[in-house]
């Protein structure tokens, strides 16, 4: 008799292998970010990867990261991915949701995370821990009691032919 199979994909590499798909789509040359917004019962509410607001171009707004003028860096146009995902929620309330994404949350997505209702963030990488957006970030989430920790890499190595 033929068995279920075993390796299928757990929920954690699914919603974290979906948040890392969606960041491939961003356009920013340094930093891809992606983020997957789920359900407490486990289902995909909503997307999103960093980039540019709906109307200012790809290819015409800049993606410098430093300049003698901040109006010709990528900062001051730039969605982040995770505001993306919020925003990209067409279907009411986000309250009691988790977020996977691939970098941890600045603290103006905390703002917005904290806001919508989002009680959990699983993260991958947290390499701006020692700046103070992710301070402040970290500390407005102690104190609203949403939880964050880091996604347990599974090391899984996945293959698609597009
Ligand atoms: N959590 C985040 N989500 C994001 O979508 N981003 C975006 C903003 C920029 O487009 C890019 C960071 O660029 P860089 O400073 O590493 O070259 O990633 C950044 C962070 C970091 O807090
Ligand atoms: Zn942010």
């Amino acid at each position: 008799m033929s068995e279920k199979r075993t390796d299928y994909l757990s929920w954690d590499e699914y919603f974290m292998g979906v948040a890392m798909l969606s960041g491939m789509r961003s356009k920013d040359p340094n930093t891809q970010v992606g983020c997957c917004i789920v359900s407490q019962d486990n289902k995909i509410l909503s997307m999103g990867y960093n980039g540019f607001p709906i109307g200012c171009s790809d290819d015409e707004f800049p993606w410098a990261r430093d300049g003698e003028d901040p109006l010709e860096t990528k900062y001051v146009y730039s969605t982040h991915s995770e505001l993306n995902a919020i925003l990209n929620y067409s279907g009411g309330s986000l309250a009691g949701a988790k977020l996977y994404v691939s970098l941890f949350p600045c603290n103006e997505c905390a703002k917005a995370i904290i806001q919508s209702g989002i009680r959990e963030v699983i993260y991958d990488c947290d390499k701006y821990a020692d700046t103070p957006s992710v301070k402040a970030s970290k500390r407005m989430m102690d104190a609203a009691g949403v939880r964050y920790h880091q996604y347990h890499r599974s090391n899984r190595k996945i293959e698609i032919e597009l």
